[in-house]
């Protein structure tokens, strides 16, 4: 009579492993072993090519400094690594899913990046903001990140040199453009170097009981992210904006009766209970962020590009005939806003996200032509389009 008949199932799975053990465990563990040094040792071959990158590239700027329209060591190529991360997924046969893949080669591009030059990314502090976690997505954990106090300061960072690159939210696919970005974007000469998405899950935090709760604290996006949770939820609490998710987390921290809307994160980092999760009004909600450096990287054939320009109100169809010029050169719109110019009334900066990279040459004509009918025409930047399917 075969032994199962006698055993319980869950008898014979744990006879199953501790045969395994016996057997097996320590010639897979050893397979293991051998693999992990393989690994190590190709780790490092890939991270010397990496340093010889990094001299080929000073190279190229020292050899012919006026042919270089770049004013920074490139050392982050956002063209180049979503290159690799392509030919990855499709190299990728399992059992390992893509993401985990992807993460993996993310740390090994940050370590790659870190060889070549000390790399700091200035993002919306304090620690805990969604920024914070999309630029740790994109750049891993070899680089030092400077949290700013405000989305400004970002855009200062980078433009005084102070860190290698910035990360700010341009839109969120619930609540919209965020107004602090697009209001620096109207007049800062930065260059738009990428783009990366983050799903954004909104949390409630406090150390009071939700009946209990008198103010709530976050950035404005938070607040209208969640906008219909709080009036089924919490319709008397006073909804306080402050500069960011995580500033709200500190300050509701300190205070009785407070809560902030912000990652569940910062519970930890800030000592607060998690009283809500997952409180978003639109479970897809995704934020946008851009990040900001002083040169584009190149073509991917896959990119797109983002120009501020402003007309004369006084000439009728200036607005249509501006924005005409993409349909001409065969180039679609993903994104138009404006916000008011402060410099008088009634009067705007334009923004139009279009296809195609400013190097291309129906991006570059359209440019010329829009010059015709614009008053002043500027290109922010061109960047490879990571848009989740
Ligand atoms: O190809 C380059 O330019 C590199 O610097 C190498 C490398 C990599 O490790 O693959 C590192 C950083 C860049 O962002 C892209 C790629």
């Amino acid at each position: 009579m075969p032994a199962c008949d006698y055993l319980s199932a869950v008898q014979v799975r744990s006879l199953q492993a501790l045969f395994l053990e016996m057997s097996d465990l320590p010639s897979l563990r050893q397979k293991i072993d051998s693999l992990d040094t393989t690994l190590v040792n190709l780790l490092n071959e890939r991270a010397r090519v990496s340093l010889d990158i990094g001299a080929a590239k000073r190279q190229m700027e020292t050899v012919d400094p006026s042919q270089s329209e770049e004013k920074e060591p490139h050392v982050y190529m956002p063209a180049r690594e979503k290159q690799v991360y392509e030919k990855l997924n499709r190299l990728n046969r399992g059992p390992l899913k893509d993401d985990s893949l992807n993460a993996i080669f993310r740390e090994i591009m940050s370590a790659s990046i870190s060889l070549q030059q000390n790399v700091s990314v200035a993002y919306l502090g304090p620690p805990g903001t969604f920024s914070h976690q999309a630029a740790y997505e994109r750049f891993g954990d070899s680089v030092a990140y400077v949290p700013q106090k405000q989305i400004t300061a970002v855009f200062e960072a980078v433009e005084k040199g102070r860190t290698t690159y910035g990360l700010v939210p341009f839109e969120n696919s619930t609540y919209g453009s965020v107004i602090e970005t697009m209001d620096y974007l109207m007049h800062t000469d930065v260059q738009i170097r990428a783009e990366t998405y983050l799903t954004v899950h909104q949390c409630l935090l406090s150390n009071s009981k939700l009946e209990d709760i008198k103010k709530i604290y976050s950035h404005p996006q938070g607040l209208g992210q969640v906008q219909e949770w709080l009036k089924a939820n919490c319709p008397h609490a006073e909804r306080v904006p402050v500069k960011s998710t995580a500033e709200a987390a500190q300050l509701a921290a300190v205070e009785t009766g407070a809560a902030a809307i912000c990652s569940e994160i910062c519970a930890s980092l800030y000592g607060l209970n998690v009283v809500a999760q997952d409180i978003e009004d639109i479970k897809t909600n995704t934020t946008r962020f851009l990040i900001l450096g002083t040169s584009s990287d190149n073509p991917t054939k896959c990119d797109h590009t983002l120009i501020r320009f402003t007309v004369d109100h006084r000439q009728p169809g200036a607005l249509c005939d501006g924005l005409k010029v993409f349909k001409v050169h065969n180039l679609n719109l993903s994104k138009i806003d404006s916000r008011p110019s402060r410099q008088r009334p009634w009067h705007y900066v334009f923004f139009v996200e279009c296809s195609g990279h400013a190097k291309d040459d129906n991006v570059k004509q359209a440019v010329k032509e829009m010059e015709q009918y614009c008053l002043d025409v500027f290109v922010l930047g061109s960047y490879p389009d990571q848009r989740p399917e």
